[in-house]
C-alpha cells in the first residue's frame, strides 16, 4: 500500500503527528508536473517547544538503555525501511522529483545502511582504561544530549538517517528540520523509528524555513547542530551555534574537481563524469563539476560524452525507465538557467544541452560546456544542477594547482591507469571525499565530509562517532592525596 502524500500532520513530535495551522503554509509541489501534492505548515514556536521538551525527556530515558538495546532499535528500523523501500522510494520521488530508478537504490536503502551500521556499532562504543602506575584514568563515552539536524532537499531520507543513526546510537535525541522543499520523507523516518521501538520524543521532525532552523540552533537546550546545506547557510548556522559553544557538523557545498589523465579508460572517465554531474539532475553536493581533461584526449572525451548523453531517458520520474528527471523546484531551475546564460556569455563553448525541456515541470537538459577557464563563473560557483564544465590541462602539477584553487574542498576524483599517479595526485588534492577511477560512491563505512569552506566534521563510518559523543575522563587515585598545606 503506497503512502498517502498528505501526512496526518505537518510535524512528528513525541511519537505522533501534530499540526498547528497557524504556521506559514508549505506547499509540496511534484516537480515533474508542477502540481501541489500536499500542504504542510511551518512549526510555530509552540511546536518547536513541544519537540525540544519531548527530546529532552526521551534522551534521558534513551541514554539509560544499554548501547546494545539502542542498537537493536536502529537495526530493527533498518529492516523495516528495507521492507518498505519501494513505498519510501515512491514518496521520495514525489518529494524531490528524482527518478524512481535512483530513489529505489540510493535513498531509503542508504538510510537503512546507516541505521544498520550504527545500530551494529552501538555496543562497541566504549571508553578506555589508561594506566598511570598505581593510579589510573578511565574514560566514558557520553552522549551530547539533544541534537538538531537540518537537511537539504536532495536526499531527504538519507540525510535524516545519516544524522539520526549515529546520533541515536551514541545516546542522543534529535529534532530534525527537513528542507522546506522536501518535507515528506523525514516524517516516515520518524514513524519507522517509533515502530522499531524508539521512545516517543527520541526523533522529532519539525517543518519550516530558516527561522525554524534558527530557533532550534539558538536554543540553549540544544548541544549539537548538524547541517547539510549551502556554504552561506553554513556560515550563519555555525556562527549561531558558536554563540552557545555547541558542537557542529557542517556538510556544505562544493565545486569539486575531477582530473582525467590521457592514459585513463575514456569510457570509465565519461561514466564517472556522468555520475558526478547528472545523477539526481546534478543536485549532489560532492559532484565533480570541474572536469579537467588532459589536452590529448579532450576531443575524444567530449565526443564519447556527447554520445552517451543521448542515452539519457528523460521523462516521468515515476517511470522506472527514466534516468534523468526534473530539478527539485522552479526556483532551483531558474538559478541554474542563470548559470547557463553566464557560461555562454563569458565565452564557454556549449557542447550539448543548455535549454529548458518543453514539457510540464522543471526540466533542464543535461548541459556540457567545454573550453571553460578557471575565472569563469561556471568554474567558480556551485551550480547545483545538470551543468558540467570541461577544462583542459597540460601537466599533472598544473592540474593539481588549478583543482585546488577554490574555496571549496568537498570531493575530488582522478581517472588514470597509472595507479602510482592516482595516489600521488589524490594525496595532493585538498578535499575530504576522494575517488580513484570512480566517482560519488558514498558507502556508510567511509567517512564523508569536506575541508575548507565545504564544512567541518564527518558523517558516516567510525569517524562520525567522535562528532556525536564526548569523552568524560575520570582520574582514580589509589593512595593518599598529597596537598601542600
Ligand atoms: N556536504 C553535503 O553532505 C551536502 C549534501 C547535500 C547538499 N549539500 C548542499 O546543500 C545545498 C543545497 O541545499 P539547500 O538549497 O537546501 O541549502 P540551504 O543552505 O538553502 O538550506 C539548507 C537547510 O538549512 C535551512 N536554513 C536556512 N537558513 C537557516 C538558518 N539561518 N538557520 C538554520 N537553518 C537554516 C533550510 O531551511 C534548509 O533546511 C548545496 O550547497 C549543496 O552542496 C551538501
Amino acid at each position: 500500500m503506497p503512502y498517502e502524500l498528505q501526512p496526518d500532520g505537518s510535524h512528528y513530535v513525541n511519537g505522533a503527528y501534530v499540526e498547528d495551522t497557524a504556521g506559514a503554509e508549505i506547499p509540496v509541489i511534484f516537480s515533474a508536473t508542477g502540481e501541489r501534492i500536499a500542504t504542510l505548515h511551518a512549526a510555530t514556536p509552540a511546536i518547536v517547544e513541544q519537540a525540544l521538551v519531548a527530546a529532552e525527556k526521551a534522551q534521558a530515558e534513551w541514554a539509560k538503555l544499554s548501547p546494545r538495546e539502542r542498537g537493536r532499535v536502529l537495526t530493527r528500523a533498518a529492516q523495516i525501511m528495507r521492507e518498505r523501500n519501494h513505498d519510501l522510494s515512491v514518496l521520495e520521488t514525489y518529494d524531490t522529483g528524482k527518478p524512481l530508478q535512483e530513489t529505489l537504490v540510493a535513498d531509503a536503502s542508504s538510510a537503512a545502511d546507516a541505521l544498520e551500521y550504527f545500530g551494529g556499532l552501538a555496543a562497541s562504543l566504549t571508553g578506555e582504561h589508561i594506566p598511570l602506575g598505581e593510579d589510573w584514568v578511565y574514560t566514558i563515552r557520553e552522549p551530547l544530549g539533544v541534537c538538531v539536524g537540518i537537511g537539504a532537499w536532495n536526499y531527504p531520507t538519507q540525510i535524516a538517517c545519516w544524522k539520526a543513526a549515529p546520533a541515536l546510537a551514541c545516546g542522543n535525541a534529535m529534532v530534525f528540520k527537513p528542507s522546506e522543499a522536501t518535507p515528506l520523507c523525514a516524517l516516515k523516518v520518524a514513524e519507522i523509528l517509533t515502530e522499531a521501538g524508539a521512545p516517543a520524543g527520541l526523533f522529532n521532525v519539525v517543518q519550516g524555513m530558516g527561522e525554524v532552523g534558527s530557533a532550534l540552533v539558538t536554543d540553549p537546550r540544544v548541544a549539537k547542530v548538524s547541517l547539510t546545506g549551502s556554504v552561506p547557510t553554513g556560515r550563519r548556522v555555525y556562527a549561531a551555534a558558536a554563540e552557545g559553544m555547541k558542537h557542529v557538523t557542517m556538510e556544505l557545498g562544493g565545486k569539486s574537481p575531477m582530473l582525467v589523465f590521457d592514459d585513463a579508460d575514456i569510457d570509465n572517465a565519461v561514466g564517472g563524469a556522468i555520475l558526478g554531474n547528472f545523477y539526481s539532475s546534478g543536485q549532489v553536493c560532492s559532484n565533480g563539476t570541474r572536469v579537467f581533461v588532459q589536452k590529448g584526449i579532450k576531443e575524444a572525451f567530449l565526443a564519447r560524452l556527447t554520445e552517451r548523453l543521448k542515452g539519457a531517458v528523460i521523462g516521468d520520474p515515476l517511470d522506472e525507465a527514466t534516468s534523468f528527471g526534473p530539478m527539485v523546484s522552479e526556483r532551483q531551475m531558474t538559478i541554474v538557467q542563470g548559470f547557463i546564460e553566464k557560461g555562454a556569455a563569458e565565452g564557454a563553448r556549449l557542447v550539448t544541452g543548455g535549454k529548458r525541456i518543453d514539457r510540464d515541470g522543471w526540466y533542464l537538459e543535461p548541459t556540457v560546456f567545454a573550453d571553460v577557464t578557471d575565472d569563469m563563473t561556471i568554474a567558480r560557483e556551485e551550480i547545483f544542477g545538470p551543468v558540467m564544465s570541461v577544462l583542459d590541462f597540460d601537466t599533472e602539477e598544473e592540474a593539481i594547482a588549478r583543482a585546488n584553487a577554490t574555496e571549496y574542498g568537498l570531493a575530488a576524483g582522478v581517472f588514470t591507469r597509472d595507479l602510482a599517479r592516482g595516489h600521488r595526485v589524490i594525496g595532493q588534492l585538498r578535499a575530504g571525499s576522494c575517488f580513484i577511477n570512480s566517482y560519488n560512491d558514498a558507502p556508510v563505512e567511509a567517512p564523508f565530509g569536506g575541508v575548507k569552506m565545504s564544512g567541518v566534521g564527518r558523517e558516516n563510518s567510525k569517524a562520525a562517532i567522535e562528532h556525536w559523543s564526548q569523552m568524560k575522563s575520570v582520574y582514580v587515585r589509589m593512595g593518599d592525596v598529597e596537598a601542600p598545606f
